[in-house]
């Protein structure tokens, strides 16, 4: 059985179907890429699989339970994690109370301070420096340590490298490195495609709220991903690709 299955699930913000007819299911210890335009609806997906936005139609399951009506922190306990696009970290608490935070809904587990700590070391130090004077990097494995604190079952990661320098995206990434090879389900929204191939066992494709292509990653070539990317046919695709920026 899936962990996460999702059902003909739609997702709007007012009248605009943002998430639309999305079906696919991801197992245990699997890490998923999810990848599309700006707008595509990657954001509105995870955002409704942790229960921050309520779908107007279609079912989550988590391990055969539908969780489509519970809430955010139910989610939470039931071993759904969400690390947001943009952090969003208690800025004037220390790291160790944003990440202590999170054991209010904990679930039993391998996760505790020393854990995050060891996973990223460049954390080492900084548990009594306030939030909001980290670098850009260092929230970043704070909100991911934060989120693996509650011990998740499903850890969704949203665009982790989004305005970070290249050096903290490979810092970060060989953090998770480890993480994933732990045997942790991950859904993951990464815009840098060769990342995303790189990690992902699976890559899930949107465009305008659909999931246009769902393919192993080995089996999946980058021209065909960026077909699907910008909804394109390949012979179109190339000659974007051609093209003088
Ligand atoms: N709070 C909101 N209110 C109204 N419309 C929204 C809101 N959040 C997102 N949208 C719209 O929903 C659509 C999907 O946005 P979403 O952020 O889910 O896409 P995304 O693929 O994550 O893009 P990005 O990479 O830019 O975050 C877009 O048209 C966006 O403008």
């Amino acid at each position: 059985m899936s962990l996460l299955s999702v059902e003909n699930l739609e997702v709007r913000h007012g009248l605009l179907r943002a998430v639309r007819e999305v079906s696919f299911a991801v197992d245990e210890g699997e890490v998923v890429a999810v990848v599309g335009a700006n707008g595509a609806g990657k954001s509105t997906l995870m955002r409704a699989v942790a229960g921050a936005h309520q779908p107007a139609e279609g079912r989550i399951g988590l391990d055969g339970v539908d969780v489509t009506a519970r809430r955010a922190h139910d989610r939470v306990a039931a071993g759904i994690a969400l690390v947001p696009e943009g952090r969003r970290l208690f800025a004037d608490l220390t790291v160790e109370e944003n990440l202590l935070v999170a054991t209010r809904v904990r679930r039993p587990g391998p996760w505790d301070l020393a854990a995050v700590v060891a996973a990223f070391p460049l954390l080492d130090g900084l548990l009594k420096r306030r939030a909001g004077n980290l670098s850009g990097g260092e929230q970043q494995a704070v909100a991911i340590g934060r989120a693996l604190m509650t011990n998740p079952r499903l850890l969704m990661l949203d665009e982790v490298s989004l305005g970070l320098a290249p050096i903290m995206v490979d810092t970060l990434y060989d953090s998770l490195g480890t993480i994933l090879s732990g045997g942790t389900t991950v859904l993951l929204v990464e815009q840098d495609l060769g990342r995303a191939l790189g990690v992902a066992r699976r890559v899930l494709c949107m465009l305008e709220g659909r999931v246009v292509l769902d393919e192993p990653a080995d089996e999946v070539t980058r021209e065909q991903v960026v077909e699907a990317y910008f909804g394109l046919s390949r012979a179109a695709a190339a000659t974007v690709q051609e093209e003088p920026a």
